[in-house]
């Protein structure tokens, strides 16, 4: 598909195209718990998600992506690290192929099987999403860890309408609140880093929660039958390993809220 020819064939080609991949804060990054920093002022994260503000999913051929209308302050996280509110726009995964391999972010060199990105940006300080994603406070990612284990009750909604986004295309989805994905403890690392696929833009206020949710190896398994590749082309990818790997600390302090 064009993402992986403009991509070229992954993160270690990347800086060729998007030289600031070899810059100072990218991510994701190995979390070191008892390295990381607890600073006590840091209070605790709150999202203020809307009912129905979910429109649509997708299949962008590196990821399945649930937009949300962010034409105003109904969803937001706001709190932690953050000095104002943050605009909820999309939520996706990264995954790997099998077993415990697949998310970005990884604790003390152990990988998850997956990992969610909730993204938001900054509507206080900027107009667009894209003016956001340039800048160094634009985005506020929050990153929650997937672990298999028991179904995940509420994940089946996001699961079960995969196999209408096989290839890459968009369905609707209405009055989903990612709220439900969420694990009970909302303690959490933060760090300044960046996107972790191309533009790769060095924009993201980073917070990783400590606690991973639970899902099950079938509804994994569902993310691992969806194609990087379009209906059209004959040749059938299938979407996995979609993560960058940890990218080097460059001196960054992590804080805990912990
Ligand atoms: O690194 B991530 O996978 O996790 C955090 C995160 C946030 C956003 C994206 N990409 C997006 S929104 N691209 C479209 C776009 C990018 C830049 C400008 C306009 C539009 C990927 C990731
Ligand atoms: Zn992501």
């Amino acid at each position: 598909s064009h993402a992986l020819r403009l991509w070229g064939s992954g993160p270690s080609v990347w800086h060729k195209n998007y030289p600031v991949a070899q810059g100072n804060r990218q991510s994701p990054i190995d979390i070191v718990p008892h390295q990381a920093l607890h600073d006590p002022s840091l209070g605790p994260v709150v999202l203020n998600y809307d009912q129905c503000t979910s429109m649509n999913i997708t299949n962008n051929g590196h990821s399945v992506v649930v937009q949300f209308d962010d034409s105003d302050d109904r969803s937001v996280i706001q709190g932690g690290p953050l000095d104002n509110p943050y605009r909820l726009k999309q939520f996706h995964f990264h995954w790997g192929e099998k077993g415990c391999h697949g998310s970005e972010h990884t604790v003390a060199g152990n990988s998850y099987a997956s990992e969610l990105h909730l993204v938001h940006w900054n509507a206080v300080k900027y107009k667009t999403f894209g003016e956001a994603a340039t800048a160094p406070d634009g985005l506020a990612v929050l990153g929650i860890f997937l672990e298999t284990g028991d179904d995940h009750r509420w994940l089946h909604v996001i699961t079960d309408a995969l196999y209408m986004v096989k290839f890459k295309v968009s369905t609707t989805v209405n009055c989903f609140n990612p709220k439900c994905l969420l694990p009970s403890s909302l303690h959490y690392w933060t760090y300044l880093g960046s996107l972790t696929t191309p533009p790769l833009h060095e924009s993201v206020i980073w917070i990783v929660l400590r606690e991973p949710i639970i899902v099950s190896e079938k509804q994994l398994g569902k993310f691992r039958m969806l194609l990087f590749t379009g209906e059209e082309e004959d040749q059938r990818i299938r979407m996995e390993n979609n993560f960058r790997p940890p990218q080097p600390l460059k001196g960054r302090k992590v804080r805990s809220s912990i």
